[in-house]
């Protein structure tokens, strides 16, 4: 296999006294889906949030294409952030003053593109996630799963090379959760993004090529590993 297109090695980081990470390694290749599962309080988002370079962490690197996220600076990583990679939460983090083919325009704007042509585009890319007609709409007049779907064109509009998404399912009910996994799954195979999806849920973890476990801060395979290098030592 090529070289992964991010890796996170040995990260630490704790929340006050919290510790979330505790020498987690994981690795992502271009266009790969990879499920990052385990129960609440695993580190599931804290590891998301390192990875795409919200928050630094204590220790360990997060590589990105040959780049330290974590040592770059804040205004060339912010950059990267807008350039590289699309975010979506769990509850989608719309603006709710905007109209859904606003916020779809929005992340082109920034990005220097004129606004008829954001609008044109993001209103292509509503199309494709399935909501057309919702244009004009703002996101308190939508059910969640439109909305959903509207913030995920937000995420995809940008051309991003990876796309995280926290629990996009997590506000959902299951027929609404998997249109929007199809969705996402079907539009990042097409445009070749990597997706690092996090989910508590086994049937939405199904949708990625590899799922690895976070247990207590570090995957679950690291612990077995951990476990069998300390046999052997022995
Ligand atoms: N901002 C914060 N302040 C204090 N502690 C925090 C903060 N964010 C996370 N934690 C703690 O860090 C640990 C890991 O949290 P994290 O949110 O990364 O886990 P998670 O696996 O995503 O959980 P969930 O599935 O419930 O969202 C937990 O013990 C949590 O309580």
């Amino acid at each position: 296999m090529s070289s992964p297109l991010l890796t996170g090695r040995r990260l630490f980081k704790a929340h006050g006294s919290t510790p979330a990470l505790r020498g987690a390694s994981v690795e992502l290749h271009a266009g790969e889906i990879l499920a990052v599962t385990g129960t609440s309080g695993s580190g599931k988002s804290t590891l998301l949030h390192c990875l795409a370079g919200i928050t630094r962490p204590d220790s360990g690197t997060v590589e990105y294409a040959g780049e330290r996220l974590d040592e770059l600076p804040e205004e060339r990583l912010s950059t990267l952030r807008r350039t590289e990679f699309g975010v979506v939460f769990q509850f989608g983090q719309l603006i709710p003053e905007l109209t859904a083919v606003d916020n779809v325009a929005l992340p082109l704007l920034l990005a220097g593109t004129p606004r008829q042509a954001a609008r044109e585009q993001a209103a292509e890319w509503l199309e494709r996630f399935g909501v057309r007609g919702q244009e004009t709409r703002r996101p308190g007049e939508m059910s969640g799963g439109q909305a959903q779907r509207v913030s995920l064109a937000r995420a995809l509009v940008t051309g991003p090379k990876v796309v995280f998404a926290d629990e996009p399912t997590g506000a959902l009910d299951s027929l609404a959760g998997e249109q929007v996994m199809t969705a996402l799954t079907h539009t990042a195979r097409e445009s070749g993004a990597a997706v690092l999806l996090i989910t508590h849920d086994a049937q939405i973890a199904a949708y990625a090529d590899r799922e690895v476990t976070l247990r207590d801060g570090v995957l679950a395979a690291e612990v077995t590993e951990t476990a069998e290098t300390a046999e052997v030592a022995r």
